[in-house]
C-alpha cells in the first residue's frame, strides 16, 4: 500500500468586487518557484486551518480578515514529494487592507478563466474549474 504521510496546506481564493481571484507568485529558491498559487501556507502544529489562513494572510499579504469571512470552497488532494499534499481552499471576499506581495514576487487579480493560462502547482489545476462554476 502507498505511504500517507499527510500535509496540511490552507489556500485561499480572495475576490473582489469585480470578481476576480488574487494570485501569487512563488519567489525564486522556493519548491516551485515561480509558479502562481492562491495565498496561504502550512498549518502550523496546534493552530486550527481558519487561524492559520488569517496568519498567512497578514504575513504574506498585509491584510486582515476574519475565520468568519473564510467561507470553505473545496479542497485539493495530490502527492508532493513524499507525502501527500491536502489543500484546503476557501474562498474570502472581506478584509481590511490592500494586498501587499511581502513574500511573494508578484501579485496579480485574475478571471478564473484566465487561471487556465498560468502556470500553477498541479494540485491547483483541478481547483479552477471549481472556482471558475462558484464565483
Ligand atoms: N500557498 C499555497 N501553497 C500551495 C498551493 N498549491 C500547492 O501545491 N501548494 C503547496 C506548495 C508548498 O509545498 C505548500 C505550501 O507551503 P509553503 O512553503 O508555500 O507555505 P508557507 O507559507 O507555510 O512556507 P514557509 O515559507 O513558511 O516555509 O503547498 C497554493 O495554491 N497555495
Amino acid at each position: 500500500m502507498q505511504s500517507f504521510t499527510p500535509f496540511l496546506v490552507v489556500a485561499v481564493a480572495l475576490i473582489d468586487a469585480d470578481g476576480r481571484v488574487l494570485v501569487q507568485q512563488r519567489p525564486p529558491g522556493k519548491p516551485m518557484a515561480d509558479l502562481w498559487e492562491f495565498p496561504g501556507g502550512k498549518v502550523e502544529s496546534g493552530e486550527t486551518p481558519e487561524a492559520a489562513l488569517v496568519r498567512e494572510l497578514e504575513e504574506e499579504l498585509g491584510i486582515r480578515t476574519h475565520e468568519s469571512c473564510l467561507a470553505p470552497a473545496t479542497f485539493a488532494s495530490a502527492p508532493l514529494e513524499n507525502k501527500h499534499l491536502l489543500l484546503l481552499l476557501y474562498v474570502c471576499r472581506k478584509w481590511e487592507g490592500m494586498p501587499e506581495a511581502r513574500h511573494a514576487t508578484a501579485l496579480q487579480w485574475v478571471r478564473p478563466a484566465q487561471m487556465y493560462a498560468l502556470d500553477m502547482p498541479p494540485a491547483d489545476l483541478p481547483l479552477i474549474g471549481i472556482l471558475d462554476a462558484l464565483i
